[in-house]
């Protein structure tokens, strides 16, 4: 345990303060059984190495402050790796998408590939000397007022069987997602009748394997559109149901980006005007959506995605796919879409059913939080998010903090890390910098 500034910040290996149950043996065996394993962690515990964990980390590293990346997986961007189909591409440009202090290297697209933010990803945790601890899986974390630490209860996989860790930390960062589990539909009957294959976009690679194939896309956000894009350019045939009215925006408008465009016409002018001029080239770009079967909400794409999260889909072709009848559209405005599943396809409300040889859902995502942490204040236990929204939602009580929980992409993933690492460092300057001080703190650990 650092007792001085200088141990604090060069010292940034967690000390083991007991070794709990059978486990006295030292290494990394199994706890036997008894009391998990106690681990002191001198910085502050991050949860999950995706973008936001590995900003926070290298935002933190650059103020001095060392930190704890715990990962389940076992690679740094395992959503990028793992849960993103094969041809993604950032729907943002790279300049709303790269992480504090690093750049995307030159040559770079506009838009970079799936791969390349991957390779930007691993480099970026290289450079900034990231080394998450793989393999640890938070499966609980709560705060210890009588100590006035974190404690943060980790299932290690060894490699022959799963070992129970405590890791102690005055601060802890949850950057496990908005994004940290696919979300099924909820009572939709049959579906364990359905004999074709069903999967979650989470789980879809290419299109190729669906080839002549005749594919149900449940939900039409940017995945349901975009695999129901890569379908048709498989050769398969792609239906997408769509339960709701939606906004669909060109990805550019003139040649700039209609991101990067909003961004910068919200400095000048309202919300609502952004949203018209949006729409009024919308239209001109696309035509009128709705005789695409796919009408508008009344209200604007930037007010819908600021007040409730949703994104517009930023279109990258399929709406021409619709417009040729490429992607066949099954409109059925009234929720639940689909009545039931039959043995062969779906049953949809309007009564006609219809075989598909497979039903990919599209239906999003949703954070894992509330499973793991042991806190109702700060993070909602309804819906895994912090209840205040952006910008007030990065910093609970006691040290906890939320990376990547904006509902504003990486964007928002960069002013957190930011953020955080500023808060922390101030507090750690203040621990560390006299002797008293570090001594208090220490007692206060141990
Ligand atoms: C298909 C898709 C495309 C997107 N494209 C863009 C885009 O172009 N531009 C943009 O700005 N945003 C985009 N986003 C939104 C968002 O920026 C990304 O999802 C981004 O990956 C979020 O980073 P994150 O670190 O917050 O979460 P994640 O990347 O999901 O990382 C969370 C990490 O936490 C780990 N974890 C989860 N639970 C635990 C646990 N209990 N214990 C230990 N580890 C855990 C996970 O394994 C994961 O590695 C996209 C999202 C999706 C789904
Ligand atoms: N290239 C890129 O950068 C991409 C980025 N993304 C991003 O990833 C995030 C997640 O996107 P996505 O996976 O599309 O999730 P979203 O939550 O954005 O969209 C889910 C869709 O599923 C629909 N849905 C949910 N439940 C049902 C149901 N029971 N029946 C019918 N439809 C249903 C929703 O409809 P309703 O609106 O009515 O609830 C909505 O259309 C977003 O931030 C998105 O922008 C995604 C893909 C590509
Ligand atoms: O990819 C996403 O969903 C994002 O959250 C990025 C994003 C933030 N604000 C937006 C407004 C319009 C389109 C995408 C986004």
């Amino acid at each position: 345990m650092p007792t001085s500034r200088g141990e604090g910040q060069e010292d940034s290996h967690p000390t083991i303060l007991n070794r709990g149950g059978a486990d006295s043996g030292g290494g990394d065996a199994g706890d036997g059984g008894g009391a998990p394993r106690q681990v002191w962690v001198p910085g502050p515990v991050i949860v999950g190495a995706g973008p936001s964990g590995l900003a926070t980390a290298a935002c933190l590293k650059a103020r001095g402050v060392p930190s704890l990346v715990l990962e389940k997986d076992s690679c740094v961007a395992s959503s990028w790796r793992h849960r993103m189909y094969e041809r993604l591409r950032l729907h943002l440009p790279r300049c709303f998408c790269e992480l504090p202090l690093a750049p995307f290297p030159p040559g770079t697209p506009p838009y970079p590939t799936r791969d390349q933010f991957i390779a930007y990803l691993d480099d970026y945790a290289r450079a900034f000397g990231i080394e998450p601890r793989f393999g640890a899986r938070v499966r609980s974390a709560a705060y210890d007022a009588s100590i006035g630490f974190w404690r943060v209860t980790v299932d290690e996989d060894t490699g022959d069987g799963a070992t129970a860790k405590e890791f102690v930390s005055r601060w802890l960062v949850v950057a496990t997602g908005e994004n940290a589990e696919p979300a099924w539909p909820e009572g939709v009957e049959g579906m364990g009748e359905y004999r074709g294959v069903a999967m979650h976009t989470s789980s879809y690679k290419k299109g190729d394997e669906f080839r002549g194939k005749n594919v149900l896309v449940v939900g039409c956000g940017n995945s349901g559109m975009e695999v129901s894009l890569d379908l048709c350019n498989n050769h398969a045939k792609a239906s997408m149901v769509v339960r709701d009215k939606l906004h669909v925006l060109p990805r550019e408008i003139l040649g700039i980006s209609t991101f990067g465009l909003s961004v910068y016409l919200l400095k000048w002018l309202h919300i609502k005007q952004v949203d018209s001029l949006l729409l009024f080239f919308s239209r001109l770009i696309l035509g009128d959506t709705e005789k695409y079967g796919l009408p508008r909400p009344k209200i604007g794409p930037l007010q819908i995605k600021s007040s409730t999260g949703k994104t517009p889909v930023l279109d990258i072709g399929a709406l021409r796919k619709i417009k040729n009848g490429e992607i066949k559209r099954e409109i059925l405005q009234v929720v639940p879409a689909i009545n039931r599943f039959t043995e062969n396809g779906v049953e949809f409300i309007d009564g006609h059913r219809e075989d598909f040889d497979a039903v990919i859902f599209a239906t999003g995502y949703k954070s894992n939080v509330p499973s793991w942490l042991k806190e109702e204040e700060f993070f909602s236990h309804a819906d895994g998010f912090p209840r205040k929204p952006f910008p007030h939602s990065w910093r609970g009580k006691n040290g906890l903090y939320a990376a990547g929980f904006t509902r504003k992409g990486l964007m928002g993933t960069s002013y957190d890390a930011l953020r955080i690492a500023g808060d922390i460092a101030d507090q750690w300057t203040e621990t560390f910098s006299s002797p008293t001080s570090a001594h208090r703190s220490s007692d206060h650990g141990a």
